[in-house]
């Protein structure tokens, strides 16, 4: 007997969901709700002060029972332990994968290679805090003996996406007399309009690249030494802080050492953020608000790693997501935050989840059968609303979405949290009841437009409700989908931390660049007519 595991989608609990679709496609959420009152509290949870509501979803008892067989059958809670122990599950780089491990308390124990790798982060969580003090105290001062007032973070993906989303996220935590900025783009314009209207000598960067390679980091890097010693001569040194898995390139480049801040190969870029990588966030922010926030991921991973998968917060969201990518063919999966401060939070996780389980070969190197991760994408509410939410209400696409909310807002203006929250709720019931034709009708609307105001409804929603947008409660929400994304991969049988997708792209682009100085040509008809046509008009 072949001891070759089973394809993902032929396991017995994979078909029994299969089928079990074809049943509830015919039943709507007006028939789930009518005559069940406890079925908002069954399909309620709540864990480390985040309450989801998931009973707008196109699920009965029977469908969840159905799903957390699956989620049994791929093994997800041993897989989570082999994670949370330092095993090396990302096998295509056989690396561990621990961003938990930057999260765990002083006295954890957690193993890499037979090394305890909790001093050492600590170390550098140490390391980061005395200089943040020093830098928000005023004690750091530049080349001309000026404090730091403007600090600028140059990276890309996972070495921006995160902490330029917290850093928005948790604005009234940061000081206002600082002024943080993030490049990430290689479009000159980009670095041009951030440095635009700052005093060099108060500005420091942080040059943030786990390789210390990429392509766009490095030329940013390397443009914004040249502004800097421009306006302040030779010695920029004072100016550039560094945070790397790859020190020594730190150091090349010309970055004092005691001005490196490390993390290693264990950590992933999209997982990041509670890493060196999260430096500008705590020179923002402080210290004190970052472990805050530390506090709050640590909660929500104790959650996954301990709680039942019946009442695990991250496996039952990942479940419903897996229940429409795989058996109602959604394509996509909006994230839809009714809290500007998070704004950039599609975004972060867009990457999060996309160069995560965007892949298309199962762990034994088959080609799948079935969809892996979907289209992630999303803007806060209410701007979404007056913008693609037309299309989530009336066309001909099922975009299932998590509403995520909060009940008290910092900073704001009598009535806005009331109207912002009313809009919030009434959009999730909308779309899962809609307006039948007889509503329609005896609401008094003209007969020719009847058909154009239904609204079907049975359109799918989770809602996350939490009591504030603190330090704590963004922890807990990043490390939520962090752990969602993990228990996807998991039961779409891929690998969720490499990332060779990206690779072709940037090796095609190099030698393109190198070919604009020299010879162009030799690509396919349509690359080298682009090309010749660019060079031909770029002065
Ligand atoms: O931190 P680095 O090494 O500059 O990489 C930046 C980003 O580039 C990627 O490797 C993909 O292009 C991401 O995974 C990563 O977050």
């Amino acid at each position: 007997m072949s001891d070759t595991p089973v394809k993902a989608n032929r396991r017995p609990e994979w078909k029994a969901l299969a089928s079990h679709a074809e049943t509830m496609k015919a039943v709507h959420l007006r028939e789930l709700f009518s005559h069940d009152r406890g079925r908002a509290s069954r399909f309620t949870l709540e864990a480390c002060g985040l309450t989801l509501d998931y009973s707008k979803n196109r699920i009965t008892d029977e469908t969840r029972e159905l799903l957390l067989k699956l989620a049994e059958a791929a093994g997800v809670p041993e897989e989570a332990d082999a994670m949370f122990r330092g095993e090396k599950i990302n096998r295509t780089e056989n690396r561990a994968v621990l961003h938990t491990a930057l999260r765990a308390p002083k006295d954890a124990e957690v193993f890499v290679d037979g090394r305890n790798v909790i001093p050492e982060v600590h170390e550098v969580l140490d390391c980061m805090s005395t200089f943040a003090e020093r830098v928000r105290s005023g004690e750091w001062r530049g080349a001309t003996g000026k404090p730091v007032r403007n600090i600028v973070n140059i990276g890309i993906g996972g070495s921006d996406l995160g902490p330029a989303m917290a850093t928005d996220a948790l604005r009234p935590w940061v000081r206002e007399d600082l002024n943080v900025r993030y490049v990430s783009n290689v479009d000159g314009a980009h670095l041009f309009d951030a440095l635009r209207g700052l005093d060099p000598a108060e500005t420091m960067f942080v040059v943030a690249s786990k390789t210390f390679t990429t392509l766009e980091t490095m030329s940013n890097a390397i443009s914004a030494r040249t502004w800097m010693r421009e306006a302040l001569g030779g010695d920029a040194g004072g100016h550039f802080v560094a945070v790397s898995a790859a020190p020594e390139k730190a150091i090349e480049f010309g970055v004092p050492e005691d001005q490196i801040f490390g993390f290693w190969d264990w950590v992933g870029g999209r997982y990041s953020l509670c890493s060196a990588i999260g430096l500008p966030l705590m020179l923002a922010i402080g210290p004190e608000a970052f472990r805050s926030m530390l506090g709050g991921f640590r909660e929500m991973d104790e959650h996954f790693r301990g709680a039942p998968l019946d009442s695990n917060m991250p496996v039952i969201l990942a479940l419903l997501g897996v229940w429409y990518n795989n058996f109602f063919g959604a394509e996509t999966h909006a994230i839809l935050p009714y809290a500007q401060r998070l704004h950039r939070f599609a975004a972060y996780f867009q990457q999060g989840d996309m160069e995560s389980n965007g892949k298309s070969v199962d762990r034994e190197g088959r080609p799948v059968e079935w969809e892996t991760g979907p289209v992630i994408w999303g803007e806060p509410g209410t701007n979404g609303q007056h913008a693609f939410f037309q299309s989530i209400h009336q066309g001909t696409r099922l975009v299932p979405g998590d509403f995520i909310g909060f009940c008290r807002s910092r900073d704001t203006y009598p009535g806005h949290q009331d109207k912002l929250m009313a809009n919030c709720f009434a959009q999730t019931e909308a779309l899962a009841f809609g307006r039948t034709r007889e509503e329609v009708e005896a609401e008094g609307v003209p007969e020719h437009q009847v058909p154009y105001r239904v609204f079907e409804g049975n359109r799918p929603t989770n809602t996350i409700l939490a009591d504030e947008l603190d330090p704590p409660a963004l922890g807990r929400l990043i490390a939520l989908y962090e752990h969602k994304i993990f228990t996807q991969g998991v039961l779409w049988d891929i690998y969720s931390f490499d990332q060779w997708g990206v690779e072709l792209g940037k090796k095609l682009a190099k030698t393109l660049l190198a070919e604009f100085e020299g010879e162009p040509g030799g690509h396919d008809g349509s690359t080298d007519a682009l090309v010749r046509r660019y060079l031909d008009r770029r002065r």
